[in-house]
């Protein structure tokens, strides 16, 4: 008889190692759901705040759902695993799961036309402002071209617009210089915020094309981004994920003695005194995370390649600014909405004075949809600087600053203020300082693999993959992204499930 009998040898279970994931974004729960399903049992996810979810973050607001953090999949087709599993599950709209949707290409932008208002109430007209929305997009494009040619390592994505802007603006009529100008000013300030930066001089020109735009017309979850974290992490059993734990340094290449008679190459010790013993640490905290605390937060501390990367790469802020009106003033087919701030221009530095100006780097507002079941809601998109200094104002000081911004844009004196208003403040937040990673001037795609990259580096040390990092910091591709994130998380499972081969037969063995 050659079957397997219970007690066998090889039906016993190998002792599962002990792994410990920090961050329960949607990073850290991928890859303990993919550890999971591949037979690891000794898994914690230490969570310091008392939610899971991280930058995915859907909240109840109007007459619905918003979200304050991620809001569409970028590239909903099959190459996307968020799509895939958003479809799986059930989670999109008809709409989103057309095959002509997924095969067209949104760029990662808002597809449709905005309808511009200009800060002393007028408009202009949908012509010029589609052959300067023409130009944009074909510098953009030609950004993202410069991948495989020459160029400068101090080159940024701002200053190659900028020069484009100086080229074509000789051939523009004078009565439209200004127009144009306030226009392009708008547009980069939008840019800022799919960038997550506060000047696209920031963002590095010869990297830009290495982020991959997927196909797919970018659409959003009708239950919220978060029914999509509430799946991923169904299977997982009660008691892996620990909330309010937050991780204060990782001790590695140590020798820990754990309640049983194991000696554990890593402890993760938490704020609250506890410490959990571990073969494998994930970390999946975010850059800004990272950037404020990786000094003190690894022992030893990190290679000075990794330290590099960590302090080269860009983590800047982008966050919304959800205004509710009881009454729409805009008309229903406008999708989207652009500021023109009259003055403004490509060529003149922002005003210093936050207080004063930082509304003007509020330039682009989505329409949220549908009205009928949401309410009738805005959603600004503000980054840089002055998204910081609006996290610093109270309620009543960014609402009365939205009836201002509203009354002069329509026109309108007596245009009644918003019925309430939510704003994000993800710089704020000890445990994220920010919103996400971009390959800034001075850094490069290789430190984003760079951060990637498990400890210790000696591919021959007696005990590897003891500190792993995942997070969409770590994407080369798709960084600043939701399936970047989740992409992965997986990734740095499969390298603890390539190492314990023996690990999924048994599991699966046993299920016979
Ligand atoms: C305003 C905004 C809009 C966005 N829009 C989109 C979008 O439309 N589409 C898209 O695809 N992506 C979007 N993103 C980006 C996307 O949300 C992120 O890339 C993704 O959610 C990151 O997942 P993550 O698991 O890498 O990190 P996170 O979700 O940040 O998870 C990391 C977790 O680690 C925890 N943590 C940190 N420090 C510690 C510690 N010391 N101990 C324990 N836990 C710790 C954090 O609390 C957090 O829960 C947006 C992000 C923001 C902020």
């Amino acid at each position: 008889d050659s079957s397997l009998h219970p007690g066998d040898p090889q039906l016993m279970a190998p002792p599962s190692p002990a792994v410990v994931i920090v961050g329960a974004g949607i990073s850290g729960l991928a890859a303990a759901e993919k550890l999971h399903k591949h037979g690891f049992q000794n898994i914690k996810i230490l969570e310091a705040t008392g939610r899971t979810g991280g930058r995915i973050y859907t909240q109840k607001y109007a007459k619905g759902l918003v979200e304050i953090g991620a809001q569409w999949i970028h590239g909903p087709s099959p190459d996307n695993p968020i799509f895939q599993l958003a479809s799986q599950f059930g989670l999109l709209s008809p709409d989103a799961l057309l095959e002509e949707n997924q095969k067209a290409y949104g760029n990662n932008h808002p597809s449709d036309m905005p309808v511009v208002y200009t800060s002393s109430g007028g408009n202009i007209s949908a012509a010029a402002l589609a052959d300067i929305m023409g130009l944009f997009i074909t510098w953009l494009e030609q950004a993202r071209n410069f991948t495989n040619s020459r160029c400068g390592p101090e080159d940024s994505v701002g200053s190659f617009i900028l020069q484009q802007i100086v080229n074509s603006s000789q051939e523009w009529d004078k009565e439209l210089v200004d127009t144009n100008m306030a226009l392009l000013r708008g547009l980069l300030n939008m840019e800022c915020c799919v960038s997550g930066t506060h000047s696209m001089d920031y963002v590095a020109l010869c990297p830009f094309g290495e982020y991959t735009m997927l196909a797919g017309i970018d659409c959003t979850f009708p239950t919220g981004f978060e029914s999509l974290v509430n799946r991923i992490k169904a299977p997982l059993p009660s008691g892996m994920v620990v909330l309010n734990k937050a991780v204060k340094r990782i001790d590695w290449n140590g020798s820990f003695q754990g309640n049983d008679s194991h000696v554990y190459p890593v402890e993760v010790q938490c704020e609250d005194g506890d410490s959990f013993v571990a073969d494998h640490v994930i970390v999946t905290v975010p850059l800004g995370f990272l950037k404020k605390q990786s000094a003190d937060f690894f022992s030893p501390e990190l290679p000075t390649s990794k330290m590099q990367a960590i302090k080269n790469l860009g983590f800047g802020t982008n966050n919304k600014i959800l205004v509710e009106f009881e009454k729409p003033f805009w008309d229903p087919n406008t999708t989207l909405i652009q500021v023109l701030w009259e003055g403004d221009s490509p060529l003149i530095e922002p005003k210093e004075d936050l207080k004063q100006n930082w509304i003007r780097k509020l330039s682009i507002f989505v329409v949220l949809e549908p009205p009928a079941q949401l309410g009738h809601v805005l959603c600004g998109f503000i980054a840089g600087k002055e998204a910081e200094f609006m996290e610093t104002l109270t309620y009543e000081e960014i609402l009365s600053s939205m009836t201002d911004l509203f009354r002069r844009i329509t026109g309108n004196p007596e245009l009644p203020p918003p019925v309430s208003i939510l704003r994000s403040q993800w710089y704020s937040q000890p445990y994220t300082g920010g919103s996400y990673s971009y390959v800034a001037v001075g850094s490069s795609g290789d430190d984003l693999d760079n951060l990637a990259e498990p400890l210790p580096t000696d591919k021959e040390a007696l005990k590897p993959l003891q500190v792993l990092f995942g997070g969409e910091a770590t994407e080369r591709n798709f960084y600043s992204t939701t399936h970047g994130a989740l992409i992965s998380g997986r990734r740095e499972a499969q390298r603890l499930i390539d190492r314990y081969p023996q690990l999924g037969v048994t599991a699966s063995k046993a299920k016979l």
